[in-house]
């Protein structure tokens, strides 16, 4: 039919209908791909969905937040978004920032007791033992019955109080799914570009129009027919020839196709992830279980005055011992067995046999990444993390990355520690611990456990002299942690009055430490990382270290994966954060540039710091990637141009705040992104140009035959057919190529630059 149509006798009425048809096939493709593409996007997003533990047959197990429901037990952790209005009846150090509920922009503290109300006390906006649905947990861990749910949730009311008519879906039309709230930069300046365009063939239309009527030209294919017949239909071609309505349909298929398959590893969240991606010119990575694989193993312990060294490998504790100098056993010190019980007393972490995916038995810690080798090191001297149950622990001050330390409090009892562990002062009931970053712990020691379960008093010398040992661990990419007692007769802090928070608690305790001991433990780099750098650095991007550890054991592995190479001069590239806030106040913005222009390695990093930095690198016209994984890292996943979570460290507020996310938490697959995004971006540009350049030669056919006064040399028909099968399918097989073997090998796009130069 459509060949008979278009031949030259095509009899007039059957002309015009396939010509209807066309027009109508062209906008039902077009209605159809953007109606796919709206559902790759709501896939997305329902990968994307945030997940929290609940209780379920005695046993935590992850469920989306959807389906949890009342009566379920929710056990919730720092950086989780509750998922519903929980009745607490656990919690340590909790706290919720009630901000979206209250405008409140304090933490609020929460608790499972039910305190009676003083007099003159100020009302609480929000019960004490309540969190409520969408507030996020900024510290602590707690456990809770869900009340309520969905739209009955506090926040949920107020929703429906906003809406007016009980949160009814937003209404679109069916056949165009509504995706303009999703459009990326690239996009809006497109449809811009569209908008021109249109206008213009609104006017070269009209001006055919008259041209043709004026000079009475008529159909050659029926001369019969009025001259002004045949003009409407050729300017109705016309317009459709000028407007390239493919470009936009094509980038929003090429943006969200390539969502689903920037790389298997990374789920993509906004759209202008895809794009933003191709022109990342700074990737700020976290250091642990990004760039390293976050499975730690001890190599190394200074306990009671005298240096160990560590062997075995991975999580297994039944091969590696303690040896001394010169090879001797050292499991049986007082030294190690008290470093070790001490250490344990002040973890989380448990270690047990499980299957893995391959069936074979292997030991799993779970818990705290730097714990893990503790508990590991612990059962090669015969110490299971179990015997923690002998100590009853009164309080706990879980680790933070601000305090870069943890403290425990745990009843003691007897003569020593343990058997053949440190001795205890007659009286001793309690015994506080704390682990972290040596640099802050030996600041607050007073003394020093020696090797024959004396105690010396720590002085200034010997503070220099054990930080030199450190140092000596850093320098081989180590990750120390002190460990620091002090026995106590009496707590330091009142445990009956319940106003006493836990900082009051932490800083009562925390004080005339005891020194017991040092762990080293090894983090190995993750396999293909420093190539991954490399290819980074040849593709012109930056790659910026941001950890929480110490300098020297930052600058050691930032050699061993690039990061820092020969050339780089380490005394500019990398320093403390402390450097960014002398005097706890950061740096004026100028400062602030001149001193991250050309830094690599950031160590000692606060969460806060990141925000500050990723403000830094855009000041100086960058474009900035940032990875984090904790609840304190969503100001800056926010603020960067791609802000990439971890999906397996990860937070669920970090997720939320994040563009995309790493499922497998590895520094190589936010290049292998980078690399797509750029792929992506090239092909848009290739399509773009290609549709362009077709409808260009079309319209100008059309108008000089018109305007020039020779017979047109398409048929509108042939126009719209031509149209039909040459615009779609090339522009979305050149969106889809893989780009160029050497696209990384390219320096990064600026900023502000649009997709047809
Ligand atoms: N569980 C823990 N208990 C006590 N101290 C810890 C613990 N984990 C880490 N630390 C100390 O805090 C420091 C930094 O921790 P932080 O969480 O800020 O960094 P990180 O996230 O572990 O490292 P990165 O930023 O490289 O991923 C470590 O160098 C260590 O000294
Ligand atoms: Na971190």
């Amino acid at each position: 039919v459509l060949v008979n149509a278009t031949g030259p006798k095509a009899a007039d009425p059957l002309s015009y209908t396939t010509g209807g048809i066309i027009v109508l096939i062209n906008a039902g493709i077009a209605a159809w791909t953007e109606h796919k593409a709206g559902d790759a996007l709501e896939a997305l997003s329902k990968m994307t969905q945030a997940a929290i533990y609940v209780m379920r047959d005695g046993k935590e197990v992850q469920v989306a937040v959807p389906t949890v429901v009342c009566g379920d037990v929710v056990v919730l952790g720092t950086g989780d978004v509750v998922p519903a209005d929980v009745r607490l009846f656990e919690a340590k150090d909790f706290k919720v920032s009630e901000m979206a509920l209250t405008g409140e922009p304090d933490d609020v503290a929460k608790t499972a007791r039910v305190k009676e109300k003083k007099e003159g006390q100020p009302e609480k906006l929000t019960p004490e033992t309540m969190a409520f649905s969408g507030c996020s947990i900024t510290s602590g861990t707690g456990m809770g019955l869900v009340v309520d749910t969905g739209m009955s949730t506090r926040i949920g009311r107020i929703a429906q109080l906003i809406n007016g008519d009980g949160g009814a879906g937003k209404t679109t039309c069916f056949c165009f799914p509504d995706t303009s709230a999703n459009q990326t930069p690239l996009q809006q300046n497109l449809n811009k570009l569209g908008a021109r365009i249109g206008i213009l063939a609104i006017v070269i239309c009209v001006g055919i129009f008259i041209i043709g009527w004026v000079t009475d030209r008529k159909d050659p294919s029926n001369p019969e027919s009025a001259a002004w017949l045949y003009m409407i239909l050729v300017s109705v071609t016309l317009a459709v020839a000028a407007i390239p309505e493919g470009i936009p349909l094509c980038v929003t298929i090429s943006l969200s196709l390539g969502c689903k398959d920037v790389h298997k590893e990374v789920l993509v969240r906004k759209l202008a992830a895809v794009e933003t991606l191709g022109s990342a010119s700074v990737i700020c990575s976290d250091k642990t279980g990004t760039l390293t694989e976050g499975k730690m193993t001890m190599v190394g312990m200074y306990a009671g005055g005298v240096t160990y060294e560590v062997t075995g490998k991975g999580f297994d504790p039944e091969v590696g011992q303690v040896l001394r100098e010169g090879g001797a056993n050292g499991a049986g010190d007082m030294g190690v067995k008290s470093n070790l019980l001490t250490a344990i007393l002040c973890c989380n972490t448990t270690l047990s046999k499980e299957k893995d995916e391959d069936g074979v038995m292997k030991w799993k810690p779970k818990g705290n990444s730097s714990e893990a080798p503790i508990v590991v090191a612990a059962r090669k001297v015969g110490l299971s993390e179990t015997i923690a149950s002998e100590y009853p622990r009164v309080l706990e001050v879980p680790f933070s990355s601000s305090r870069k330390m943890m403290l425990t409090v745990s009843r003691v009892s007897g003569t020593e520690l343990c058997k053949g562990g440190m001795p205890l002062a007659a009286g001793t009931n309690y015994l506080t611990v704390c682990k972290g970053a040596p640099n802050y712990i030996i600041d607050l020691c007073s003394e020093q456990l020696k090797e024959d379960g004396s105690v010396a008093k720590l002085t200034e010398e010997n503070k220099a002299e054990i930080l030199k040992i450190v140092d000596g661990y850093s320098a081989r990419a180590l990750r120390v942690l002190a460990i620091a007692a002090r026995p106590m007769k009496s707590l330091p802090y009142d445990e009956s009055n319940e106003d006493v928070t836990t900082d009051q608690k932490f800083e009562a305790c925390r004080k005339q430490l005891r020194l017991i001991g040092l762990v080293a433990s090894i983090d190995p780099e993750r396999d293909g990382v420093p190539e991954s750098v490399l290819a980074a650095r040849g593709a012109g991007i930056r790659v910026v270290m941001i950890t929480g550890d110490y300098l020297l054991t930052a600058i050691a592995i930032a050699k061993n994966v690039n990061i820092l190479q020969a050339s780089d001069d380490v005394e500019t590239s990398a320093m403390d954060c402390a450097v960014l806030r002398p005097n706890n106040e950061y740096l004026s913005d100028q400062e602030m540039d001149n001193v991250t222009r050309c830094t690599r390695v950031f160590a000692r990093a606060k969460p806060e710091d990141k925000l500050e930095i990723v403000k830094s690198i855009q000041r100086q016209g960058q474009v900035a990637a940032m990875t984090g994984d904790g609840v304190n890292d969503a100001p800056a996943l926010n603020q960067a141009d791609i802000g990439v979570a971890m999906g397996i460290q990860g937070t669920e507020v970090a997720k939320g705040a994040s563009d995309m996310i790493l499922t497998d938490d590895n520094f190589c697959s936010i290049v292998a992104a980078v690399e797509k995004g750029r792929a992506i971006y090239a092909g848009i540009q290739k399509f773009v140009a290609f549709i362009m350049s077709v409808h260009i030669a079309e319209v100008m056919q059309i108008f000089l035959c018109i305007v020039v006064g020779i017979p047109v040399m398409r048929t509108p028909l042939q126009i719209l057919f031509l149209i039909l099968v040459t615009d779609l399918p090339p522009s979305i097989a050149l969106g889809m190529e893989p780009g160029e073997a050497n696209i990384l090998k390219m320096r990064p796009r600026p900023k502000e630059r649009s997709p047809s130069c």
